[in-house]
């Protein structure tokens, strides 16, 4: 997922966005192939824009475009799907940007932040494979050190992904383990560092003082570590994720977000309000369990699938 995307991404990719292709293709592009361009078909879009989550922002810059394009009346479908494909890429072309820990300094640290059942371990498991498949020496840190579940988990992950796995008893400090990962993974000439960390939203400031614990000490070592700070967020719980962004996004530094889920609900539009209300940019996109599933983000690619059109 770091490189040029495998052979077979995109079908996967459509594949993942099926339910809400089949939405927005079902709802939005019948209305105007249906009939001529109308106040009404416009008021519908609207209306199908802002079920499909794309958020009032988007939306009325989009019903602006299809207002002033006019299409005659007997649209054809594949126009109609071009159409509000280049619209929904439009709006996302300035909000994506890769995730490229090799290329960065060695090692490349990352650190995973967001909501307990987010995805987060499973994204950082699903990046260790594709780091170690490349040949880099990959070390994951289970920085979540409150909950034995979550460590056996990401140890699971590990050995899958032949990384090594560095993490310590029930409720030691997760700075300090943090800390003394980084200097060993420094010492023993690893590639990049994984660190996950706890997502326990019901307590944010103690929360968000342990993140930024996490922080403070990884650059004593290196002032410009984490060299990433991913917040993953799901799409499943729609807007909510804009919530998860702004309190993540004001305090962690989130330098990229990764939205995983996108397989699992027909709102797969709610990326677009999110990364419009978020400083960062859309590294990653989840569209399915499986390690292939876990795709750089492309505008473009995404808007396509998005409205059920061939890459
Ligand atoms: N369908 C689908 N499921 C996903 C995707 N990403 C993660 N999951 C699943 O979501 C569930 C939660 O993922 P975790 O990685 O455990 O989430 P977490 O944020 O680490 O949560 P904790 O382990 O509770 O801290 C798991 O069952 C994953 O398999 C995705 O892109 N699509």
């Amino acid at each position: 997922m770091t490189d040029a995307p495998k052979k077979g991404w995109f079908s996967r990719l459509s594949e993942g966005l099926s339910r809400s292709s089949r939405q927005m293709t079902e709802q939005v592009v019948s209305a105007f192939v249906k009939e001529p361009l109308s106040e009404a078909a416009l008021q519908g879009l609207e209306e199908h824009l802002l079920e499909s989550d794309l958020g009032p922002r988007a939306t009325d810059r989009i019903v602006a475009r299809f207002r002033e394009l006019r299409f005659a009346a007997g649209a054809n479908e594949l126009e109609v799907k071009e159409a509000l494909a280049e619209a929904v890429a439009a709006e996302l072309i300035g909000h994506q940007a890769r995730y490229a820990p090799l290329e960065g300094p060695r090692p490349f640290v990352t650190l995973f932040v967001g909501v307990n059942g987010s995805g987060k371990t499973t994204t950082l498991g699903k990046i260790a494979s594709d780091l170690t498949a490349q040949g880099a020496k990959v070390m994951i840190v289970a920085a979540d050190t409150f909950r034995a579940a979550a460590r056996e988990q990401l140890k699971v992950w590990a050995e899958r992904a032949g990384a090594d796995f560095e993490s310590r008893r029930d409720g030691a400090d997760p700075a300090g383990l943090a800390f003394d990962a980084y200097t060993k993974a420094r010492a023993e000439n690893y590639d990049v560092v994984l660190i996950d960390t706890a997502g326990r939203l019901q307590n944010k400031s103690a929360l968000m003082d342990e993140l930024l614990k996490i922080v403070r000490v990884l650059k004593k070592i290196d002032p410009d570590a984490p060299h990433e700070t991913l917040l993953v967020l799901d799409a499943t719980v729609g807007r909510n994720a804009l919530a998860q962004e702004q309190i993540f996004g004001r305090t962690a530094y989130v330098s990229g977000l990764v939205m995983t889920k996108l397989d699992g609900t027909a709102r797969g539009g709610v990326l677009v309000p999110v990364a419009q209300a978020s400083d960062a940019p859309i590294k990653l996109i989840g569209v399915g369990e499986g390690v292939d599933d876990l795709q750089p983000f492309d505008a473009r690619a995404f808007s396509r699938s998005l409205v059920g059109l061939e890459n």
